[in-house]
C-alpha cells in the first residue's frame, strides 16, 4: 500500500542524518495522500542506519495505524492534527536540531535577521505558547498540534508563507508540499535559528530584522507569479535539485 509515498518518506528521513539535522532517533518526516486521507510517517525509535522502506508505517488522520509492523512515530498526532488543519501541505518534518531548539526553549520567535531567511520564511518563524499543565494529558501530542494551530491562526500566518514554527521548550516542526521541501525547510530554519543568534549577539539587537523590502524582493523572488530564481518553480523540485 501506498509503496510509492513509503519510498518518498524514507528517503525524506535519511536526509536529516545526513542535513546533521538529527541526533540518535530524535526526529521524523512523514507524507500525504490527500487523495486516500492517509499518510506515511517513520517508526519510532528506530535507528536511522536499520530503517528500511517498508519499515514505514500508513496511518489515518485520526493517527490510526492502518498498515505496518512498527509502532509509527510518538509525534504521529501532532502531524495529524497538522494535516487536518493544513489543508495545503503535504509533507511534515520534526526534529531537535539545536539551533531552532534553542530558540524554542528561550520562547523567542526566529527573526527574519536577512535575505538567507526571507528567501524561505515570510517573517519571523513563531514561538508557541508553552503548553500548561491542562494540555499535558494522554493526548499531549495531539495538544502540540493544536498549540501549532492555534499560534497560526492568532498571528494569522499562511503556512506556504510561513512554512514552520518552534513548539516552546520543545522544537521545529516544518512542512511544505512535499516530504522533500518539508525536509528543505528544516535545514534552511536551523541555518537561519544559527545565523539569527549571531546576528544578534554581534550586533547588540534582540531584533535584528531586514527591512520589510528587502524581505519583500527576496521572498517573492523565490515564491509567486514573478518568481525567477532558479530553473523552474520550487515546488516542483526534489532533494535531487535542491539537496
Ligand atoms: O521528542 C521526542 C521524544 O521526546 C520525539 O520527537 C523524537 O524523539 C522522535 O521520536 P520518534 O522516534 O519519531 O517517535
Amino acid at each position: 500500500m501506498l509503496e510509492t509515498l513509503k519510498q518518498e518518506v524514507y528517503e525524506a528521513n535519511m536526509q536529516l542524518p545526513k542535513l546533521n539535522l538529527v541526533t540518535f532517533t530524535w526526529g521524523n518526516v512523514s507524507g500525504i495522500d490527500r487523495d486516500k486521507e492517509l499518510f506515511v510517517i517513520k517508526p519510532s525509535g528506530v535507528a536511522y542506519d536499520k530503517l528500511k522502506p517498508n519499515d514505514m508505517v500508513v496511518v489515518d488522520l485520526d493517527g490510526q495505524i492502518v498498515e505496518g509492523e512498527l509502532n509509527p512515530s510518538s509525534d504521529t498526532p501532532t502531524h495529524a492534527i497538522l494535516y487536518r488543519e493544513f489543508p495545503e501541505i503535504g509533507g511534515i518534518v520534526h526534529t531537535h536540531s539545536p539551533w531552532a531548539v534553542s530558540f524554542a526553549q528561550a520562547g523567542m520567535d526566529v527573526p527574519a535577521c536577512g535575505t538567507t531567511h526571507a528567501d524561505t520564511f515570510y517573517g519571523p518563524v513563531p514561538v508557541t505558547p508553552q503548553l500548561s499543565r491542562e494540555q499535558i494529558t494522554d493526548d499531549y501530542e495531539g495538544n502540540t498540534g493544536r498549540v501549532i494551530v492555534e499560534t497560526f491562526k492568532k498571528y494569522q500566518l499562511d503556512t506556504d508563507a510561513v512554512p514552520g514554527v518552534l513548539v516552546q521548550d520543545h522544537g521545529p516542526f516544518t512542512w511544505g508540499a512535499t516530504p522533500d521541501k518539508a525536509v528543505y525547510n528544516a535545514k534552511v530554519l536551523e541555518v537561519v535559528a544559527e545565523t539569527a543568534y549571531h546576528t544578534m549577539q554581534l550586533s547588540g539587537h534582540t531584533d535584528p530584522s531586514v527591512p520589510q523590502y528587502l524581505l519583500d524582493k527576496h521572498y517573492y523572488r523565490k515564491h509567486g507569479d514573478n518568481a525567477y530564481y532558479g530553473q523552474s518553480n520550487p515546488k516542483s523540485m526534489t532533494h535531487e535539485h535542491i539537496l
